[in-house]
């Protein structure tokens, strides 16, 4: 077991037990009963995760008297998606089944669906864990596709996880790939954390950045020995996510302990739908490892501007008015984004006379915001060469986002969270545009990586 989590346990108000190690399937009848004294329980897989550890988790469960009622099965394909309608099918699937405590068996789809389901109806859950493609297990909150938007929906976190690693290492490689796509995006959304906090927008808490940033540097060390199997590897891969979530757990605000503008290009693909018409869809993880990437290729060159001499005049003279912001944001989205956008943009606007402030805010503290950001960001280059390794995606073009989409999506990206991020530092400062476009011309980040299409 992890002393690390342990100790987080120790202090953490929804989550009691996380057992992880070789062969610990078999503790999930035990920790049950133990949590939910005579409760029935229900399972709640898919075809391929019962495949996995159903008959596993279902004999622990009888082993240590635990009354099941059928299991709830999603089909293996295709593949389960994290949207409202199924919270509502597990929801109200549980709902006459009176007291009924659920026991998922997946990764971070049937995690997030059974944790807001279950939530609803004031119930707890546990999870058995599939794969380490995620951080959500431990989080509070299922990030879940509402109306076609995605979004951070609240709900307690499970009162148990069984993390069994040679199960989770028999997953396909590819999920292993995404969950350090998913995990290596809380460097770039430290330093995200970093300016709110320097600019007083949003204060960070000590100790859930330690629960998140601590264990992170040796859970991303060592792609090769997650491409090739090496148990240590992925040891430190599910403790850094199983922390990760944890962190999320603390803060409970928001999932800003974990995910930062990165994220954001991996939200506004997936309501456009990339990659989800194939199968298995493109997931979450391995979008957000391309998000670090073009955010860490951002932070490369915004190191080296000298924001303590900022014309603040120049910038707050080309602010839009709250109209020409509303109107920015309505040409650049439609359908089901649209609305949500407006909403997410408007609700961080703030007016010329205010931008003035936090510029000024800006010239007197980039000195600090400078130092603590460098020494928390890694270079882009780096982070291509892990995702590589690892099996994850590291080029635009190899999830069929062409140079046009992806040079946008650093712009319309921004609009899609009231978030606090690099991106709207950059927005506010009046250097956005350019400097995004900076990286596809001469020797820029992108235009040294041209696209193969
Ligand atoms: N709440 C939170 O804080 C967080 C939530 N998330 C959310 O989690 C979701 C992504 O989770 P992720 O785990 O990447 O995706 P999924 O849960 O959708 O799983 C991805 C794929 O891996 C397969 N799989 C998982 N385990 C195994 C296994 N042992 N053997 C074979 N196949 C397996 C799944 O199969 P199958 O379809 O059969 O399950 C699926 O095809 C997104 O919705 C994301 O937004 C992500 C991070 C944090
Ligand atoms: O994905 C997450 C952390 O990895 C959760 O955060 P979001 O709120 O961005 O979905």
């Amino acid at each position: 077991m992890s002393e690390l989590i342990e100790k987080a346990l120790a202090d953490s108000d929804d989550t009691d037990v996380v057992v992880m190690g070789h062969g610990v399937l078999d503790q999930t009848g035990e920790v049950f009963k133990k949590l939910f004294g005579d409760a029935k329980g229900i399972v709640i897989a898919d075809g391929n995760t019962w495949e996995v550890a159903g008959d596993a988790v279902v004999a622990s469960l009888e082993a240590a008297g635990v009354e099941l009622v059928d299991p709830m099965l999603f089909p293996a394909h295709p593949t389960v998606y994290a949207d409202y309608d199924n919270v509502e099918k597990i929801r109200d699937h549980l709902a006459p089944l009176d007291g009924v405590i659920a026991c998922s068996i997946g990764s971070g789809t049937l995690n997030d669906l059974t944790k807001r389901a279950s939530d609803e109806l004031g119930r707890r859950y546990m999870n058995v864990c599939t794969a380490a493609s995620m951080d959500g297990y431990a989080a509070f909150g299922s990030s879940i596709t509402e109306n076609g938007f995605k979004h951070t929906m609240s709900c307690r976190a499970p009162q148990a996880l069984i993390a069994d690693l040679p199960t989770m290492a028999a997953a396909p490689q590819r999920c292993t790939a995404t969950g350090l796509g998913d995990l290596i995006e809380k460097v770039p959304a430290g330093a995200d954390w970093i300016i709110a906090d320097e600019l007083g927008i949003e204060a960070i808490d000590q100790e859930v950045w330690d629960l998140v940033q601590g264990p992170l540097p040796k859970a991303i060390s060592d792609p090769e020995g997650l491409a090739t199997g090496k148990p240590e590897a992925l040891e430190g891969l599910v403790e850094g996510l199983v922390m990760s979530g944890l962190s999320m757990q603390k803060y409970r605000i928001s999932s800003r302990p974990a995910s930062g503008a990165g994220h954001q290009f991996s939200h506004t693909w997936e309501m456009e739908k990339l990659g989800m018409d194939r199968e298995p869809p493109l997931t979450h993880g391995m979008k957000v490892g391309m998000g670090t990437i073009a955010v860490l290729a951002l932070w490369e060159k915004i190191l080296e501007i000298d924001f303590s001499r900022l014309d603040i005049d120049a910038a707050v003279a080309k602010w839009p008015s709250a109209e020409e912001m509303e109107a920015k944001v309505r040409r650049n989205f439609t359908g089901d984004m649209l609305e949500p956008a407006v909403k997410q943009t408007m609700d961080k606007y703030i007016t010329a006379e205010q931008l003035r402030e936090r510029l000024e805010l800006v010239r007197q503290k980039w000195p600090s915001i400078q130092k603590r950001c460098a020494e928390q960001v890694m270079p882009a280059a780096q982070v291509e060469e892990i995702l590589k390794q690892v099996g994850g995606v590291y080029h635009p073009s190899q999830i069929g986002v062409t140079e046009q989409r992806f040079h946008e999506t650093y712009i319309r990206c921004q609009m899609i969270r009231s978030r606090y991020t690099l991106l709207d530092f950059l927005l506010e400062t009046g250097v956005l545009q350019d400097e995004v476009d900076k990286l596809f011309v001469g020797d820029g980040f992108w235009a040294k990586r041209p696209w193969t299409d």
